[in-house]
């Protein structure tokens, strides 16, 4: 299990793959995880916005976490396994987490309550009654998805929920994981792949970064240099990074540029995504391209 003390790192938020006729694809997930646990990353996870989590269903996201249990056993290597559970349903979000731990989740991933717009108050009771699932919980929030920006205030009050072990922060800058550190906080993980090198030197503890699916041993070494002291050296690798990072995210929604480069380097099958999502256009790819 994860907790407090161990959540620091690459996380790796995973692509959910679909055959061309959107289905799950698990031959193309277990080839996919075989080259992405060659290298050391700090976990993976499941069902995150890369991982399509609005157009999953509870069975698919159990089907990937059998086969990542199963890769990990071949390659004789265990990653802890983060499991997107949140919804902006309190009871549902409840009885994911409950599934989720039941399939040996070392954590679950629940980000603030979208759409129906609820008070901070309601929002950290959300984050209550999911925390007594008993599994360990990593808050997660990203006003540019939810609609609604926390306090200060109230992330405070999640984050001393004693089942919450960090957050992950995608609050569009460096305010936040700023004003938590210098009070001393538990983790903070950058979940704003741009800001990642800037995140560690306001007291980040790493990184949840779809961007990390490439480049994987780049970003271990800019995460390793910077805790070892090297934070020029960090921030050299961490700038030879950002031209790619900017095309997975500006241009057009994250996963679909990755999974287009993810198709065009052969790990998945299909660059397939579920509507709304939309493949990429032909002049992002033309642009990827020079990048890869
Ligand atoms: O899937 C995730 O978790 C992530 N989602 C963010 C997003 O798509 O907004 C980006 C981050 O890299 C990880």
């Amino acid at each position: 299990m994860l907790s407090e003390q161990n959540l620091k790192g690459i996380y790796v938020p995973v692509v959910t793959p679909f055959q061309t006729n959107h289905t799950l694809d698990l031959a193309s997930f277990e080839s996919y995880l075989k080259h992405l646990l060659v290298h050391d990353i700090d976990g993976l996870v499941i069902n995150g916005t890369t991982g399509e989590c609005p157009t999953t269903n509870w069975e698919e996201v159990t089907s990937q976490v059998e086969i990542a249990k199963i890769v990990m056993k071949q390659l004789n290597k265990r990653v802890p396994i983060v499991i997107g559970t949140g919804t902006n349903d309190t009871l549902s979000s409840v009885k994911r987490t409950e599934r989720a731990g039941e399939l040996g989740a070392d954590a679950v991933l629940v980000v603030t309550p979208y759409y129906n717009k609820p008070t901070d108050k309601g929002v950290v009771e959300h984050f209550r009654k999911i925390s007594e699932a008993g599994v360990p919980v990593i808050a997660y929030e990203i006003p540019g998805r939810t609609g609604i920006r926390l306090s200060v205030d109230a992330i405070r009050e999640i984050l001393e929920l004693p089942q919450v072990i960090g957050l992950k922060d995608s609050s569009g800058g460096v305010e936040l994981v700023s004003e938590l550190s210098r009070h001393g906080s538990k983790p903070v993980l950058c979940g704003e792949d741009l800001l990642f090198h800037a995140s560690l030197s306001q007291g980040a503890s790493g990184g949840m970064l779809a961007s990390a699916n490439l480049n994987t041993s780049k970003f271990i070494d800019v995460y390793n240099r910077y805790i070892s002291g090297e934070v020029s050296e960090s921030k050299k690798q961490f700038d030879e990074l950002v031209p790619l990072i900017r095309l997975l995210f500006q241009e057009e929604p994250n996963p679909a540029p990755l999974k287009w480069i993810l198709s065009e380097l052969g790990w998945i099958e299909s660059d397939s995504v579920r509507l709304p999502l939309l493949p990429i256009s032909d002049p992002l790819k033309e642009e990827i391209r020079k990048h890869i």
